[in-house]
């Protein structure tokens, strides 16, 4: 979901690692030489899905990488073809935490367009609890998508970057240890 860390922790988890971070927004905002809200703004967000997806795609023949995607594509099951070559973590937050590291939602067209009052007009308190609601709708909309994770990892406010990197370890670890089949997914990673 928007704002959980995945391209911050993503980033820190492939340097641990010393694989290769791929974002797949920043594809997509490279791909089409526009912002993400450029995107939805002139061309609406199926057009971005589809984009995103052709991203997904063209991933497949990647290895050793650490993929941060964006918290829409759980959204088409075609995706999950590819999501599902790898090991698929669902950083899970409230939307409390959500709504707080979003910011002011600047660049996360989802959260920052679609009302009669933009968020970026209201006053902090207002906007905070306007974001916390929309990041709510979604996370109750999506839940039984992210779901289709591997993964869970349950995120605490106060828990640093790198703890959430370990715990993402612990978890992968013990994943595949309860899950043997799982492993021939990880060793294709390490090729
Ligand atoms: N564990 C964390 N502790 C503190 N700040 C974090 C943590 N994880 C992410 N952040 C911050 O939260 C914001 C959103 O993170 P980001 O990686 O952009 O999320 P996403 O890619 O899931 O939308 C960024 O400002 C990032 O630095
Ligand atoms: O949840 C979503 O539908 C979206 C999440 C965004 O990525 P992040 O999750 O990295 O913010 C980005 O792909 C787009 O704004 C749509």
């Amino acid at each position: 979901m928007m704002g959980s860390g995945k391209s911050t922790v993503g980033a820190s988890l492939a340097s641990a690692l010393g694989y290769t971070f791929i974002d797949t927004d920043v594809i997509v905002e490279q791909t089409l030489q526009r912002s993400i809200s450029e995107i939805f703004a002139e061309e609406g967000e199926a057009y971005f899905r589809e984009v995103e997806s052709l991203v997904m795609d063209s991933l497949q023949s990647h290895l050793r990488k650490v993929i941060a995607t964006g918290g829409g594509v759980v959204l088409r099951q075609r995706n999950w073809g590819v999501l599902q070559t790898g090991l698929v973590v669902y950083l899970r937050a409230t939307p409390e935490l959500l709504a707080q590291r979003v910011e002011d939602g600047t660049g996360r067209p989802l959260l920052s367009q679609g009302t009669s009052t933009s968020v970026t007009d209201m006053d902090g308190v207002a906007r905070r609890e306007a974001l916390r609601e929309r990041l709510e709708r979604l996370v109750i909309e999506r839940e039984h998508l992210y779901h289709q994770a591997d993964v869970t990892v349950e995120l605490q406010a106060d828990a640093s970057i790198a703890q959430v990197v370990d715990m993402i370890a612990d978890a992968l670890v013990q994943f595949i240890d309860e899950h043997p089949s799982a492993s021939s997914r990880y060793r294709a990673q390490q090729c």
